[in-house]
């Protein structure tokens, strides 16, 4: 097996327990000559600036696939499925007192504190007609368009490099990574990953967080799969 890229999850993955950016990790990616692609549930500028301060090439997939950029000079393409997502907020809204995070920065989706009976407000959820759902990445409880995910973020990304989805390996540690890793060629969960993602991972590491993704990067490279 021969892989052209890595897509890279960053929280859980790429950073320490504390949510620092892992230092060991960065310079491991510092280190590789094919591309690395940083996928998160997080806003663009966010995915953007860690590219940037990495040291990669600024192609990023942010807002859980609803924004993507393949270069710090080119603009991002959002998803227009934020309106979708605020009408289920304001149902949800109803029945609990939720807190949404960087509501001025995130363009196509809601992230909210994880503060709130998740299992209760699916329930409640289902007897809506909305086409969204909750994704829990232990980090924050995403609103999301169930048309919009890692996986079809990786889909146009890898397009627009001029690669396919299976040329890349990825690597995460939580349920919003589940369709990266199934469009992917390869999945890597991290040890501190969810159940979710390690029951679709084609191998997990004994190691957890960013010591985890170093490792992971090690077993590509010791078997030549990059
Ligand atoms: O935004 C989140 O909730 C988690 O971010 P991640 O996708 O980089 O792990
Ligand atoms: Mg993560």
């Amino acid at each position: 097996m021969k892989f052209k890229a890595l897509v890279v999850d960053i929280d859980g993955t790429i950073t320490c327990a504390n949510r620092e950016l892992h230092l060991e990790a960065v310079k491991k990616m510092r280190t590789l000559k094919v591309p690395v692609v940083l996928a998160t549930g997080n806003i663009l500028c966010y995915a953007r600036t860690t590219s940037r301060l990495i040291g990669l090439g600024g192609a990023v997939i942010a807002e859980n696939g609803g924004a993507v950029t393949v270069r710090y000079d080119l603009n991002g393409i959002f998803e227009g499925s934020l309106e979708e997502c605020e009408k289920a907020f304001s149902f949800l809204s109803k029945h609990f007192k939720l807190t949404k995070l960087d509501p001025t920065y995130r363009k196509t989706e809601i992230a909210l504190r994880r503060d709130f009976d998740l299992e209760k407000a699916r329930a409640l959820l289902e007897t809506q007609p909305f086409d969204v759902e909750l994704v829990d990445t232990k980090y924050a409880i995403h609103v999301k368009s169930i048309k919009i995910n890692k996986g079809i973020g990786l889909q146009k990304l890898a397009g627009m490099m001029g690669l396919e989805a299976e040329d890349f390996v990825a690597i995460g540690d939580s349920a919003n990574d589940v369709e990266m890793f199934e469009a992917a060629g390869f999945g890597i969960a991290v040890a501190n990953g969810d159940d979710r993602i390690k029951e679709v991972a084609n191998y997990v590491t004994e190691a957890s967080f960013g010591d985890g993704a170093v490792e992971a990067i090690e077993f590509l490279e010791s078997n030549g799969w990059i």
